[in-house]
C-alpha cells in the first residue's frame, strides 16, 4: 500500500462519518454556496508567471513544513505577490489542514482558491463551494474514469472548475474527458516521493490543446519553470518553497518579480 492509498483508505472513512454528522442542505443553504466561482484556468491563460501558491504546513514526504502559519495572511501575501490563484490543502491528518483553513482564506482574498483534497465522494464537492473553493483537484490514481466522469460534471454543474491530476500516460489516457479545465501533471513519485521534472516533460505532448497545462510539485527554482514553459505549461503549482520561509507572501513575491523580470 502505498501513501496515497493509506491517504484514500482514510478519507474514505472520514467522509463516511462526515455524511452522518452534516447533511448536504448545510451546505446548499450556506452563503458562499451562490457565489459565482472564479475562472483559474483564464488567470493562467492570461498570466506572464502562471503561479498557483500553496498553503501547506506538513506534507508526508516532508513531514513539518511550517507550522506557525496564519491562513489569511499566507493568503493575503500570495495575492499581493501576484499569484494566480492559491491552494489551500484541507486534509488534517496528512498535511494539517483544514476546511475551516480554505474558509479563512476565502475571507481573505478574491483570486481563485483550489481546494487541494483527495476527492473520493460529491460530498467533498458540496463542502468545497460551501468554503468558498473556485477550483477542486481530482486525482486520476484514484479515481476510475467513471468516478472521474461524474465527480467532474457535478462539479462543473455547481460552477467549480476541475484540475484533474495525473502522474503518468496510464492515468492520462483514462481520464481525457470534456468535463475537465486543466490537467496537471504531479512530478512527485508517490512510492519513493522522489521529484522530477521530467515527468511534465515526457507527458506534455499528450495533453491535449484544449486543456491548461499545469504542472504540479518539487518546483523551486524560477528555471524550473522557464524550463517547463516551452512544453507547453501556463500553470505552476508551488508548495514547500514558499512554505518553508517565515513569510510565503514575500518568498512569492520575490519569485515572480524574478520570473516576470527575465521575459
Ligand atoms: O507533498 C507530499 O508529500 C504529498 C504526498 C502524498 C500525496 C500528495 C502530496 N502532495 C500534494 C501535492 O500535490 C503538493 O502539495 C503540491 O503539488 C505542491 O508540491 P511542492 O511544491 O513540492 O510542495
Amino acid at each position: 500500500m502505498n501513501i496515497l492509498d493509506k491517504i484514500v483508505a482514510d478519507k474514505h472513512k472520514e467522509v463516511a462519518l462526515k455524511k452522518a454528522l452534516i447533511p448536504v442542505s448545510q451546505y446548499e443553504t450556506s452563503v458562499l454556496f451562490d457565489r459565482k466561482g472564479k475562472s483559474l484556468s483564464n488567470a493562467l491563460r492570461q498570466s506572464a508567471s502562471g503561479i498557483i501558491a500553496e498553503h501547506k504546513r506538513r506534507s508526508p514526504s516532508k513531514q513539518t513544513i511550517n507550522q506557525n502559519t496564519n491562513v489569511g495572511q499566507v493568503a493575503k501575501g500570495y495575492e499581493s505577490a501576484g499569484a494566480c490563484g492559491m491552494s489551500v490543502l484541507t486534509d488534517i491528518k496528512y498535511f494539517g489542514g483544514s476546511l475551516e483553513d480554505l474558509l479563512l482564506a476565502r475571507a481573505s482574498v478574491a483570486m481563485p482558491l483550489l481546494r487541494k483534497e483527495f476527492i473520493v465522494d460529491e460530498y467533498q464537492l458540496l463542502e468545497a463551494k460551501a468554503h468558498g473553493a473556485d477550483v477542486i483537484l481530482l486525482i486520476a490514481a484514484v479515481l476510475t474514469h467513471q468516478e472521474i466522469k461524474t465527480l467532474s460534471e457535478t462539479a462543473q454543474s455547481l460552477g467549480l472548475e476541475v484540475l484533474l491530476e495525473v502522474h503518468n500516460q496510464e492515468e492520462l489516457e483514462k481520464s481525457i474527458m470534456p468535463s475537465l479545465d486543466m490537467l496537471g501533471v504531479n512530478n512527485r513519485d508517490l512510492k519513493t516521493f522522489a521529484v522530477s521534472l521530467d515527468t511534465s516533460k515526457t507527458l506534455a505532448a499528450q495533453i491535449p490543446d484544449e486543456f491548461v497545462k499545469v504542472s504540479e510539485s518539487g518546483i523551486s527554482s524560477v528555471s524550473a519553470i522557464q524550463e517547463l514553459q516551452p512544453y507547453g505549461y501556463k500553470g505552476f503549482l508551488i508548495g514547500e518553497n514558499f512554505m518553508k520561509t517565515e513569510c510565503p507572501g514575500t518568498a512569492a513575491k520575490t519569485f515572480i518579480e524574478s520570473l516576470t523580470h527575465d521575459k
